[in-house]
């Protein structure tokens, strides 16, 4: 994984690379008034390889779905890029506009099964299929294809890990070695290099983007670490079961997964990797009654002499050349209202009533940052398009 030093401050600006202005990093709020004319955080060394006269053509697996029409929305305004393929499994043969209105003037292909996609007509794909069905159609897709998975299946790096925890053998052993995890901005530098990129789960983006510079900085203990997210039901996808139905949700939270959620294994890799060390965590999601938006309100002990402004000055400096990971002014609270439809992922810390520990709370969209807009800022890096192309757009409020 890169370290943020070694990026170089610069931007591309009309097409131009310019110094990127120390000014417009303080807030979220000059974030979005500049951001239409500065893209940021782009290594010196990008060569743009997408040139805006050819769009690369892309392919979208699993197109019915919540993070396939989401990846729809956002390449819609994309400049680089055109959908030339889309599958469904239920739905194939059918329009976008007949399985998603609000899609219904999209000019795009109908979708077909995966079995019937002609991938000579694709540089690149986007998986939004569920796991355990995605290394085998990963597997048989041609080697010259540019991938970014948004399921689980190439998350984790050791095999067994996967087979214990999602109860089924890994069908494409041969692939994990080349996959690179694709949490941006702390992998940013491998995901250019990437073919195969493992788009990490929503709760662990909202857990690891504050955590893993904190526990590289020594400032927080690797024990003890709680975690308490909170999640609107979108993250469960489309194919609705029976406790996913409005009656079954509205009014009330519940708790799932507890002790056991399939994302524990995800983050303590993560967190593992950053401390050089095994690192546990307790993690409890919930359900809550909104269609997308997630939040994590991380309870850690502060190591030995830091205190909570070392650890929020540190996320502020680590993320401030970053775009999409915003430090929000002190005592301000992260709403996820306040990220809806857009790829910000808002921090803050907290000092905690008991002495030396601290509360990070983090909030996402599960859709965006936490699925398809991470899945596009990941491509638009491999593809040597500046990461943040078609995912400025302001976030829906009220
Ligand atoms: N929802 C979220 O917030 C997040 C989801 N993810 C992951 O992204 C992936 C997609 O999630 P999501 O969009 O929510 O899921 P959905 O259930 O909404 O969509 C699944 C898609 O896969 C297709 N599909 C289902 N089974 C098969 C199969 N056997 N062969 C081929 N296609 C199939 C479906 O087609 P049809 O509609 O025709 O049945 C549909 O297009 C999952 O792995 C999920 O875990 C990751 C992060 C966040
Ligand atoms: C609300 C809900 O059910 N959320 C899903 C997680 C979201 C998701 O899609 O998980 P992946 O990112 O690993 O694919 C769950 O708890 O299983």
């Amino acid at each position: 994984m890169r370290s943020l030093s070694s990026l170089n401050s610069i931007c591309i600006d009309g097409g131009c690379f310019v110094k990127y202005q120390d000014e417009v990093k303080n807030s979220m709020v000059k974030k979005l008034c500049v951001r239409a004319s500065v893209a940021k955080s782009v290594p010196r060394n990008l060569e743009i390889k997408a040139q805006k006269s050819e769009k690369l053509r892309i392919g979208v697996l699993g197109a019915s779905g919540y993070t396939g029409s989401e990846i729809i929305r956002l390449l819609a305004s994309h400049p680089n890029y055109q959908i030339t393929l889309m599958t469904a499994d239920r739905k194939a043969g059918q329009s976008i506009g007949s399985v998603f209105p609000h899609l219904v003037r999209q000019d795009l292909p109908d979708m077909v099964a995966v079995k019937d996609a002609d991938f000579s007509s694709v540089d690149a794909v986007f998986c939004c299929l569920p796991h355990g069905t995605t290394q085998e159609i990963i597997k048989g897709l041609p080697s010259s294809l540019k991938i970014v998975d948004l399921s689980a299946d190439f998350r984790l790096q050791d095999v067994a890990e996967y087979e214990e925890w999602y109860g089924q053998p890994h069908r494409a052993q041969e692939l994990q070695k080349e996959v690179v995890y694709g949490l941006t901005e702390i992998c940013q530098l491998d995901i250019q290099n990437a073919r195969l990129v493992a788009n990490p789960g929503c709760y662990p983006t909202s857990i690891q983007l504050p955590l893993i510079p904190l526990i590289k900085a020594n400032l927080i203990e690797v024990k003890n670490i709680i975690i308490d997210s909170k999640s609107g039901v979108s993250g469960a996808g489309r194919g609705a079961k029976e406790a996913n139905l409005y009656t079954e949700i509205a009014e009330g939270i519940h708790s799932y997964g507890v002790t056991r959620h399939r994302h524990v294994p995800e983050i303590e890799q993560g967190l593992s990797e950053a401390a050089k060390s095994r690192v546990t965590v307790s993690f409890t999601p919930h359900l809550m009654p909104m269609s997308r938006g997630m939040q994590s309100t991380i309870y850690v002990e502060m190591a030995r002499g830091a205190s909570t402004e070392d650890l929020y000055q540190h996320l502020r400096h680590f993320y401030e050349k970053e775009e999409f990971v915003v430090l929000l002014e002190k005592n301000e609270v992260p709403h996820t209202r306040h990220v809806r439809g857009s790829n910000y992922c808002l921090i803050n810390v907290f000092p905690d009533r008991i002495p030396g520990r601290a509360i990070i709370i983090s909030v996402i969209d599960n859709l965006v940052k936490g699925a398809s807009g991470q899945a596009l800022q990941n491509l638009n890096l491999m593809m040597g398009i500046p990461e943040t192309t078609g995912l400025l757009s302001v976030p829906l409020f009220p």
